[in-house]
């Protein structure tokens, strides 16, 4: 108790702004403990497992228990653990971050009361009877959190610049993995604890970075591998998800979701130090693996048992919160499999799901959707045989930042279909009625908000899958606004009215979960 209440006097009130000196002088610290050339190529080839555990996995004491659990059933492998931030934290330091640089205090306190809160309940939770460790969570949280509202302090004086967002969000994970770093060593098991920064190195493009993989692999072989070398100690290493830093030590984040991409960078780095381990990275989530659609949308979405990475990674653009988007591009021409399983039933021997490069023989491996959009329709003879047309068209949305995710042509070139995101339409719609470039007096263009289905499968494209998708509209009466395939034959994308988006999906997921 007396703790305790330490700790709370402690935390928040330091007012102080960090000043410029000290963080570069930290930043150099940094780098310069890091920047040792040693290779660590003698290696012996291991079965690692590179786990991900999602912000539900931290939810209560029986959760992290089920992480024990986890940790004596992998007892074979060299265990690498990447957290996620506690369910929901990331949410709330980008709402402090916002509430700092509008200083509106009462909500940036109220806020970060509750982040502080749930990380103090969690170590009540998780090291009730250890004081010992109880006190090391304690000590470790507030000062994070000190930190935290350093930086806070700092939003407040400059507003929001991009690295602040990254450098804060990122305490997120920071706590939740020294949390759990510490719960493994309370239950008897090595844990090396590293922030994401010391591992992987990325670009700077804040909030959305990409790895440079020559320089995560170089850290990795220098701070990871002497761990997985350890030949007398079965050492766990606890990484936090989401987080690099670029060349010159700035906090970067992986986009959000991010704790997966991780996962995927740190199996690749360890694969390019030695091709003889045999790698896999498990992602924990609260399903039971890559479902035909998501539950929330789709009744009775069935398993997929086994997908490649091509098809994984077109679920994975429709938001299936399941996988981020980028992670398989670091892995797959590795052929590194992704195992996505549920956290709460860690022993099936068959119900999850493999990505990999084989692909099991169900034609549809998933629906995805998108709820609304804009599509925009040009259509005029004047475009016909007029090369650069499109070209032009595109090139006054791209520069002006904006993205097209659908394109529909019909081949007499009469008109052009394509949609961009519902937040751009309005203004897509300006931008080309008002062109000097377009000769818009011979055009017509007009602005629908619509919904888009995805059917994805290797062998989609067939005739015979085809047919089953249009029977499946068709019987509930829907006619395809416009339809698009690509050539590499993957994914079959419909667009809908909005109001009949879900009808359709559950149509063609009902027409693929029953025998053809
Ligand atoms: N096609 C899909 N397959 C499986 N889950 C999906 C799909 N689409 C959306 N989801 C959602 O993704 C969630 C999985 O994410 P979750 O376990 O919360 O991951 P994390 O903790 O890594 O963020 C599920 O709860 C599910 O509702
Ligand atoms: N915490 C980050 C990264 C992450 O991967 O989270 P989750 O595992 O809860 O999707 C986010 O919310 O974006």
């Amino acid at each position: 108790m007396k703790i305790y209440r330490l700790f709370l006097i402690g935390i928040f009130y330091d007012s102080e702004f960090i000043s410029k000196g000290i963080m570069i002088l930290l930043l150099r610290k940094t780098m310069l403990s890091n920047s040792s050339t040693t290779v660590n190529l003698d290696i012996q080839a291991k079965k690692i497992a590179v786990m991900k555990f999602g912000g539900s996995c931290f939810k209560n004491a029986e959760a992290f228990q089920q992480i024990v659990k986890i940790t004596n059933l992998y007892d074979q492998e060299k265990k690498i653990y990447v957290a996620s931030a506690l369910h929901g934290v990331t949410d709330q330091l980008i709402q402090v971050t916002e509430y700092a640089s509008s200083k509106n205090t009462r909500k940036l306190e109220e806020i970060l009361e509750s982040i502080k809160q749930r990380h103090l309940s969690t170590i009540q939770m998780i090291f009730k009877s250890n004081l010992e460790h109880q006190l090391e969570a304690y000590n470790g949280i507030k000062n994070y959190l000190a930190e935290l509202s350093k930086v806070l302090n700092e939003v407040n004086e400059f507003g929001i610049i991009p690295y602040f967002i990254d450098y804060i969000v990122a305490f997120g994970e920071k706590m939740s993995t020294f949390l759990l770093h510490l719960y493994l060593k309370m239950n008897g098991f090595p844990t090396s604890l590293f922030m994401g920064e010391d591992l992987i190195i990325t670009n700077d493009e804040f909030n959305n970075a990409f790895p440079d993989l020559r320089f995560t692999i170089h850290r990795v072989n220098q701070n990871l591998l002497p761990i997985l070398n350890d030949a007398n100690t079965n050492r766990i290493a606890c990484i936090t998800g989401f987080i690099g830093r670029n060349k010159i030590g700035y906090t970067t984040t992986l986009g959000r979701g991010g704790s997966d991409f991780t996962a995927t960078i740190i199996a690749r780095a360890i694969y390019a130090c030695n091709q003889e381990h045999k790698i896999k990275v498990i992602l924990w989530k609260d399903v039971d693996g890559m479902l035909s659609a998501n539950p929330e949308f789709v009744d009775n979405p069935t398993l997929v048992k086994k997908l490649n990475y091509a098809e994984a990674k077109e679920l994975a653009f429709f938001g299936a919160k399941v996988l981020h988007p980028k992670c398989l591009a670091v892995i797959e021409n590795q052929n590194i499999p992704v195992e996505i399983r549920r956290f709460s039933s860690p022993s099936k021997k068959e119900d999850f799901s493999t990505i990999s490069e084989l692909s099991d023989n169900t034609d549809m491996k998933g629906i995805g959707s998108i709820k609304i959009a804009s599509m925009i329709t040009l259509s005029s003879a004047v475009m016909v045989k007029e090369s650069g047309f499109v070209g032009k068209i595109f090139s006054i949305l791209g520069k002006n930042n904006i993205n097209i995710n659908f394109i529909a042509q019909s081949s007499s070139e009469i008109a052009i279909t394509f949609v961009v995101d519902k937040n751009d339409g309005e203004r897509a719609l300006n931008l080309l009625t008002t062109s000097k470039d377009l000769p818009i007096k011979w055009m017509d263009v007009k602005k629908d908000d619509i919904g888009i289905i995805a059917v994805v499968g290797e062998h989609i494209h067939k005739s015979s899958n085809k047919c089953r998708i249009f029977r499946a509209l068709s019987e509930i009466d829907l006619d395809a606004i416009s339809i698009s395939q690509c050539s590499n034959g993957l994914n079959i994308s419909i667009i809908v009215p909005i109001k009949r988006v879900q009808e359709a999906a559950n149509a063609i997921n009902n027409e693929f979960s029953t025998p053809n």
